[in-house]
């Protein structure tokens, strides 16, 4: 009886050392497979582990993660309550079976997963329990090993990439039945619930109607009104222009150090400004366009280059470490969960947005959602003591959405605003050209600001946008990069023309539009390096020549300190 099989199931920590023979495995095995897909996608896949050597490796990693969930306990009768459970049973097991899902079925149109790509993952989930309920009926039984650093998990069993585990299962005959109900409630530590938890829901929520209103998010900021300017902003212009010239340098020969210098002590509004603890913020996202042959590289290299920021092995790792520049990375809508880490902060939107060759990338609300947790990034940076931050961006794709969205509000030809991103030439670059053109051409939404935005938008784009805004606000001094950092300026721009004031353009990329969209923003750039690389590369490279500007500001002799005498040409 199914229902006598519900109750029997355990999740089993406890084995005898009996083997497990072939026909168990085989009959289980075929009842995963017989397990529900979303949109028939099949994408669930399992490896088998015998090797004592492989459970090995895999126990000592389930050890070290333990061992951190250890330390999160805060009291001590808790923590001897945790360490005396026994969570897993990999060595003792005769058998390990690793249940995966291949991401790879997303490269193709599939049913189903266009709200979430969970989907897979839930489909791999229901044939782990048809897997565990014929293994019970077979009077086996299996237990489910799920604390892994993931990453070093692929890494062990050597998994592709686009192959994602869900966790290491023990499989064997189960030496105790925990007395028929859960091991960690034979043990005190958690009851089950007694009954299912059920809400029915009989009629659409509505806010006003509910008696318990939401009161409205006051925007980021209002455009166009007086009071964007910064409350105290000291008008101080003259007096370091002053300053500036009364250095001992011939007038104006430090040239554009000179510009920088004053609009540095202008936004932070000091004739001795001091840049605080700058940050850098690399904000990562994929892109539904990825998925039409738009880049000269795959989609999963966005996560693979997030785990390399982490990792501290990318150009803008290293960068940042020359130049003493605190490093983090927003997850704004990468296609993968990460492992949780310090210097990641999960302001997932959605696993990528839609591809806007069908239809909005993202709807108004998470655009909404995009300005105010990239807002919120910036919050966080300026209470923890700093007063300048730099915007990189990491999304394969992202220039497609960002030559679009050059076009539509600048009014540009697409083909000034299009360019080669990570690659594309010649034939592949006439198609990006063309996949381009038919999505603009499908278009028949609104030509206001925030509709384009939606439409043709990515999640870091727009949270880098949100932060820009926020940054402003705050009176910070704000670096962009290359051509989508500068993207995320326009549309911030639109928004709030005022942030001009407080923003830097460190670099001009190589990215064909970059040079065009700075002209139209009559934008000058620190560098001009050839670089076309993203990461927030361009802001650290530029830091130091940042730096040196507000060093001269503040360290230089003046004619009269220093007794140099003026030439003729001195303005004060
Ligand atoms: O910053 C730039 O100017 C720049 C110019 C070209 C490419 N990129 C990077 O390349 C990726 C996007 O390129 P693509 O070809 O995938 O659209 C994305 O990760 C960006 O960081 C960045
Ligand atoms: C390898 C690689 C690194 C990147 N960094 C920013 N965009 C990138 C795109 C690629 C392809």
């Amino acid at each position: 009886m199914l229902e006598d099989l519900l109750k029997l199931r355990r999740d089993t920590r406890h084995f005898t050392n009996e083997p497990v023979p072939d026909a168990v495995l085989e009959k289980a095995l075929n009842a995963g497979h017989m397990a529900p897909s979303v949109g028939l996608t099949d994408a669930t896949r399992y490896y088998i582990i015998r090797s004592g050597e492989v459970k090995k490796a895999v126990k000592q990693l389930f050890d070290a993660y333990n061992h951190k969930a250890e330390q999160l306990i805060e009291t001590e009768p808790q923590k001897s309550a945790y360490q005396a459970l026994k969570l897993e049973g990999i060595t003792d097991a005769p058998l390990g079976l690793v249940v995966c899902y291949d991401r790879s079925v997303l490269d193709e149109f599939t049913i189903g997963t266009i709200a979430s790509n969970d989907t897979i993952r839930s489909s791999a989930v229901c044939a782990i329990q048809n897997i565990w309920l014929s293994l019970t009926e077979q009077e086996y039984s299996m237990g489910w090993v799920s604390i892994l650093n993931y990453h070093q998990f692929k890494k062990i069993l050597n998994l592709p990439d686009e192959i994602e585990p869900l966790g290491y299962f023990c499989v064997g005959r189960p030496a105790t039945d925990y007395e028929n109900q859960p091991m960690l409630q034979q043990l005190g530590w958690k009851n089950k619930s007694a009954a299912p938890i059920v809400t029915e829901i009989d009629a659409v929520y509505s806010p006003v109607n509910s008696g318990n209103a939401v009161p409205e998010v006051s925007p980021v900021f209002t455009p166009g009104s007086s009071e964007n300017a910064v409350p105290g902003q000291i008008k101080i212009s003259a007096q370091l222009r002053a300053v500036i010239d009364c250095k001992t340098k011939p007038l104006g020969s430090l040239g554009m150090l000179e510009d920088l210098a004053l609009q540095i002590g202008e936004v932070l509004g000091s004739l001795t400004p001091e840049i605080k603890d700058p940050q850098l913020i690399v904000f990562a996202a994929d892109h539904g366009i990825a998925h039409h042959g738009v880049s000269a590289y795959p989609q999963e290299v966005t996560r693979q280059m997030v785990n390399n920021f982490l990792g501290g092995g990318a150009a803008i790792n290293v960068f940042c470490r020359r130049h003493h520049i605190s490093l983090k990375v927003v997850d704004a809508g990468v296609n993968y969960d990460f492992a949780t880490n310090a210097d990641l902060i999960v302001h997932k939107i959605a696993k990528g947005t839609q591809s806007f060759l069908y239809g909005p990338a993202m709807s108004a609300d998470e655009l909404e959602l995009c300005l105010q947790k990239g807002a919120e990034v910036v919050s966080a940076v300026q209470a923890g003591g700093s007063n300048t931050v730099g915007f990189g961006e990491m999304g394969i794709g992202n220039t497609s959405s960002a030559s679009v969205l050059m076009h539509m509000l600048c009014d540009l030809p697409l083909e000034g605003c299009v360019g080669k991103g990570t690659g594309v030439t010649g034939e592949q670059l006439q198609k990006k050209q063309e996949i381009l053109q038919l999505a603009i051409d499908r278009y028949q939404g609104s030509y206001e600001l925030k509709p384009l935005m939606a439409h043709f938008g990515g999640f870091e784009i727009m949270q880098i946008a949100g932060a820009i805004l926020e940054a402003r606000n705050r009176n910070m001094l704000i670096l962009v990069d290359g051509f989508i950092c500068t993207v995320a300026y326009l549309c911030a721009f639109k928004l709030n023309p005022a942030v001009k004031s407080n923003v830097i353009f460190c670099h001009e990329s190589d990215e064909q539009g970059h040079r065009l969209l700075l002209a139209q923003l009559d934008a000058t750039a620190v560098l001009k390096l050839n670089l076309r690389l993203g990461e927030g590369t361009g802001c650290a490279l530029a830091f130091p020549l940042l730096q040196s500007a507000v060093d001269f500001l503040n360290d230089m002799a003046s004619f009269e300190s220093a007794d140099v005498s003026t030439g003729g040409d001195l303005r004060v």
